[in-house]
């Protein structure tokens, strides 16, 4: 296979995705590697990729008037990609821009298409783009403007009022942060940060957690702290979870959804060489990453089985554990600014068909939780149904658990509201998360 062009790969990865044949993040890895792209065409690509993603909506908007006719979804995934650079980047003059499209057009079709790519791109510079200000729906237009489905904007909306949902969708239109935790058990935050600038990595404390640290500069998976199991790379919101477990020496801690195993290590790491975490997900291939991630960390309390956590009740004694922790399978909408392809496919029925899946794995992983253990839930998404809604079920359910209070940062600690933590992606720039605590009588 010839190589690729940055240019010609976004628009390869950016098929696939309207295919379904996987999510943004695992593709873009994929293509990198398979073309060979390196330096700063990582950058280029990942940005033209994530770029066009998240402003699809907008982009279409745009784009209607100029479309007599429907066009193949690749023309369109061209003209998308051609209007974003047009559109956001400056670096790269809209010369060069029509130029590359039309040759990719060239490539991949006849002239009929080449042509009808350039007219459209040639009509937008001429005409420009039409304006956002005809639209006088309120929540229509913050959808088209910052390219979220209508349906989620009304119910975030009628969630949490449009302000907030306003500045989390504004939000998510920003590239995160990469943020990594330090392995506690063998080094410090200090010293981590000092080999890292020792590597050419600009990096620097996290105002939220004092085992965590924010990369401004360089991509941490290539450092040898990574390689050498000093650090794991994971949001700062995800990290707030083991520290809410209140976990202790000793104790004997299950994880019912563990896979990648970034709360599973974070576990293992607090339990400072003793107790065991035992770390279970659907399918072997997920749990060989836990595995995998321990064994580079070094922590030898983790051990894992693959296996429905919706039957985890019949394999174990009931009430043997000191902790439980349900990090849910969820709708994922507090990671949108990773994986933008969720807004455009998760629909109401989504929600729905997780809430149930979300009640079968409490349900089971209450039996196991040690009278005065802690069960955690938590979820990686902006719902109320999702997550209050389930805090709700469970306690009506299950009357031998109390809510918890959460212990957090206090930074975090405004955040907390009826034992409950809700962080939109705005409120640190890290995950929209959500976490909250059952106590066994
Ligand atoms: C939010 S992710 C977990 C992330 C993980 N806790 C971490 O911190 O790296 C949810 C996980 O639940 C798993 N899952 C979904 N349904 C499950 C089930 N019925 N039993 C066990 N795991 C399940 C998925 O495979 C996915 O890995």
């Amino acid at each position: 296979m010839p190589k690729k062009n940055v240019r010609e790969a976004a628009l390869d990865i950016l098929e696939a995705i309207e295919k379904h044949q996987s999510y943004s993040n695992l593709l873009l890895n994929k293509v990198i590697e398979k073309n060979h792209i390196t330096g700063p065409d990582v950058g280029l690509l990942t940005e033209l990729t994530y770029g066009t993603l998240q402003r699809k909506l907008t982009l279409d908007y745009y784009l209607k008037p100029f479309l007599q006719k429907k066009v193949e979804p690749w023309v369109l995934n061209l003209l998308r990609l051609s209007l974003y650079q047009m559109l956001y980047l400056d670096k790269i003059p809209d010369r060069a821009i029509l130029f590359e499209s039309v040759e990719i057009a060239k490539r991949r079709s006849h002239r009929g298409v080449s042509g009808m790519v350039n007219g459209v791109l040639r009509a937008i510079q001429r005409k420009g783009v039409p304006s956002l200000d005809k639209i006088k729906d309120a929540v229509e237009k913050l959808s088209i403007e910052t390219s979220h489905p209508q349906w989620l904007v009304q119910r975030w909306t009628d969630q949490f009022g449009f302000e907030k949902t306003k500045k989390m969708c504004e939000t998510n239109l920003m590239a995160p942060l990469q943020t990594a935790r330090v392995n506690l058990t063998r080094t410090t935050r200090e010293e981590v940060i000092k080999q890292l600038e020792s590597e050419g990595f600009l990096v620097q404390e996290s105002p939220i957690l004092v085992e965590a640290i924010q990369s401004l500069k360089g991509n941490l998976v290539h450092s040898d702290c990574y390689q050498k199991g000093l650090i794991s790379i994971q949001d700062e919101s995800s990290m707030i979870v083991a520290n809410v477990m209140e976990i202790e020496p000793n104790q004997l801690i299950l994880d019912c959804c563990a896979a990648p195993g970034g709360k599973t290590t974070h576990i293992a790491e607090k339990l400072n060489g003793t107790g065991k975490v035992i770390a279970h997900d659907l399918h072997e291939h997920k749990v060989k990453l836990i595995k995998e991630n321990a064994d580079r960390l070094g922590l030898q309390n983790v051990e894992t089985i693959a296996m429905d956590s919706r039957k985890i009740g019949e394999h174990y004694q009931s009430e043997i554990f000191d902790r439980v922790l349900v990090d849910a399978p969820c709708s994922g909408l507090g990671v949108l600014r990773r994986k933008p392809d969720i807004k455009y496919v998760k629909t109401i029925h989504d929600i729905r068909a997780l809430q149930t899946i979300q009640h079968s794995i409490l349900t089971e992983a209450a039996q196991l939780v040690k009278p005065g253990g802690i069960l955690t839930y938590s979820t990686c998404t902006v719902d109320k149904e999702e997550n209050e809604g389930t805090v709700q079920y469970f306690l009506e359910n299950f009357p031998d658990f109390e809510a918890y209070s959460l212990h957090v940062p206090a930074t975090i600690q405004p955040f907390v509201q009826n034992n409950c933590l809700q962080i939109f992606p705005q409120d640190f720039g890290s995950d929209g998360f959500f976490i909250a605590c059952f106590k066994k009588r």
